[in-house]
């Protein structure tokens, strides 16, 4: 079947790529040329794990194109799926500007008056769906001919592919029998896999994505939490998470301790819900505990460095790992870019090194005398005072440190991820930190 997707970022083309694959026939659109050029070119302008293999792939066999002519677009499909970004406003809500004009061209491109599902991929605050209808009222629109739709994405960077293609669910918020019948065809090839499909009231769809991305949140803060007790009292946070994961109610996964979340979604997703509740008229000091907890834990580490290096001008030190979680280019709230501005504002200097996401960071930080951008892990570990280990790349974990650091005076290593093993870099003659 046909479908229109708005927006070639993350979600866009991983959706667009994989709706593809399973046969439909995606037209893909974005006002970014360059963008929409490279796609049919088949670059991807993300790393992805198999993307630019499945990009060539649905491009060869005609069922993915790009473009950025909306009135193609609108024409394409009944299904107007929406994927274009909605980032923090500075008062912490969800800025929802680019939904607003995808829902605009929509409107003023349907010459034909034909009914059009609105779907709501990008995350939105629960309500959005009235929202997009007043909008479509404002500039002329006939309602009869919209139906507004939410359904929330849930794929992680590093995994976008197999989580779209494997997912453990998929909420459809639609009211009409019409978009329930349009949404299970779409759908299909992953439902006779297995997958859930989960049909609800619009903003209980809305609210489902709020909702999983705030408690997934809180489960990471409450790890770190449990790190700040385990410093304190001699515990091992990994022993003591392991031993509440094991607790089918509980549950292992994000349990991992560390620096903290960072990323697109997660620090702007939780903002935005509790902004929400604001206007609900409903403190939900939970999630403000959330990110109080997650901001105290790169001062935490901060406190670390500068207990065990006293002052750090003319120290030099090693940063690895600048994407915001492995496997993935993304530098969008990475701690690293609070450690970097932290030390240079601190007059150290820094050897910063990433397999993968050190172009995107240099857009944030250009080279300097103090700023090094490594060419690899060897380069990056040369002449260092101490070393921090920011994201948990293989390459990081297997790393052998004590071969890499033989000229080293005292080796500290800050293990921000708790990700390294502390007895082999102790046995080695590290100082070893890890969070908990
Ligand atoms: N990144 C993730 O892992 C992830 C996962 C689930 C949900 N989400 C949500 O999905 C949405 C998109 O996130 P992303 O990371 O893919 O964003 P992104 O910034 O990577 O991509 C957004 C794209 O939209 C394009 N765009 C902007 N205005 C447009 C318009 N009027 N018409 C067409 N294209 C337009 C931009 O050029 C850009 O290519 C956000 O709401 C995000 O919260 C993201
Ligand atoms: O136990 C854990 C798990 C994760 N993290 C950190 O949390 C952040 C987010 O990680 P992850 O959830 O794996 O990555 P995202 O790609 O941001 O995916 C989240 O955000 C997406 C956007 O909404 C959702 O679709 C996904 O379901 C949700 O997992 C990263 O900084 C991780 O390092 C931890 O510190 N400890």
């Amino acid at each position: 079947m046909k479908i229109t997707i708005y927006g070639a970022g993350y979600v866009g083309l991983i959706g667009a790529v994989a709706l593809a694959k399973v046969g439909h026939d995606v037209l893909l659109l974005d006002v970014d040329s360059y963008k929409v050029a490279q796609i049919m070119q088949a670059i991807s302008p993300i790393y992805e794990e198999n993307l630019t293999q499945m990009l060539q792939e649905v491009l060869s066999a005609k069922r993915l194109h790009a473009s950025t002519d909306v009135e193609l677009g609108v024409a394409h499909s009944p299904l107007q799926m929406i994927c274009v970004g909605t980032p923090t406003n500075s008062d912490g809500n969800a800025n929802l500007t680019y939904v607003k004009s995808v829902v605009d061209a929509i409107v003023t491109h349907n010459h034909g008056k034909e009914k059009k599902i609105i779907i709501e991929k990008s995350t939105v605050p629960v309500g959005t769906h009235t929202l997009i209808l007043q909008w479509i009222e404002a500039i002329g629109g006939d309602l009869d001919l919209y139906e507004v739709a939410s359904n929330p994405e849930f794929l992680r960077e590093g995994k976008a592919l197999y989580d779209f293609m494997h997912p453990d669910r998929i909420v459809v918020g639609a009211s009409s029998s019409w978009a329930h019948g349009l949404f299970s065809e779409l759908y299909r090839p992953f439902t006779e896999q297995g997958a859930p499909l989960l049909f609800t009231q619009v903003a209980s769809a809305e609210l489902i994505k709020q909702a999983a991305n705030s408690f997934l949140a809180m489960k990471i803060s409450y790890a770190n939490m449990l790190a700040e007790v385990s410093e304190r009292v001699g515990a091992d946070v990994g022993e003591v998470t392991q031993g509440i994961g094991l607790d089918r109610r509980i549950g292992a996964q994000f349990l991992q301790a560390g620096i903290g979340f960072g990323g697109s979604c997660f620090p702007k997703d939780v903002q935005a819900f509790i902004r929400t509740g604001e206007e609900l008229g409903l403190n939900l000091g939970l999630l403000r505990e959330t990110l109080q907890i997650n901001a105290r834990q790169r001062d935490r580490l901060m406190s670390k460095i500068t207990q065990a290096l006293g002052s750090l001008h003319d120290k030099r030190i090693a940063l690895l790992g600048l994407a915001f979680k492995p496997d993935t280019d993304d530098v969008r709230e990475t701690p690293a870019l609070y450690l970097v501005r932290e030390l240079l504002g601190r007059q150290a200097s820094l050897n910063l090194y990433d397999p993968i996401a050190m172009p995107n960071f240099q857009k944030s930080f250009k080279a300097s005398p103090t700023l090094h951008y490594a060419s690899n892990l060897q380069d990056a570990l040369n002449g260092v005072d101490a070393i921090i280990m920011l994201t948990a790349w293989e390459e990081f974990i297997h790393a052998d440190y004590a071969t890499l650091t033989k000229t080293m005076p005292t080796k500290f290593i800050f293990d921000a991820r708790n990700a390294l093993d502390a007895n082999v870099l102790r046995k080695n003659g590290f100082v070893y930190y890890g969070m908990g």
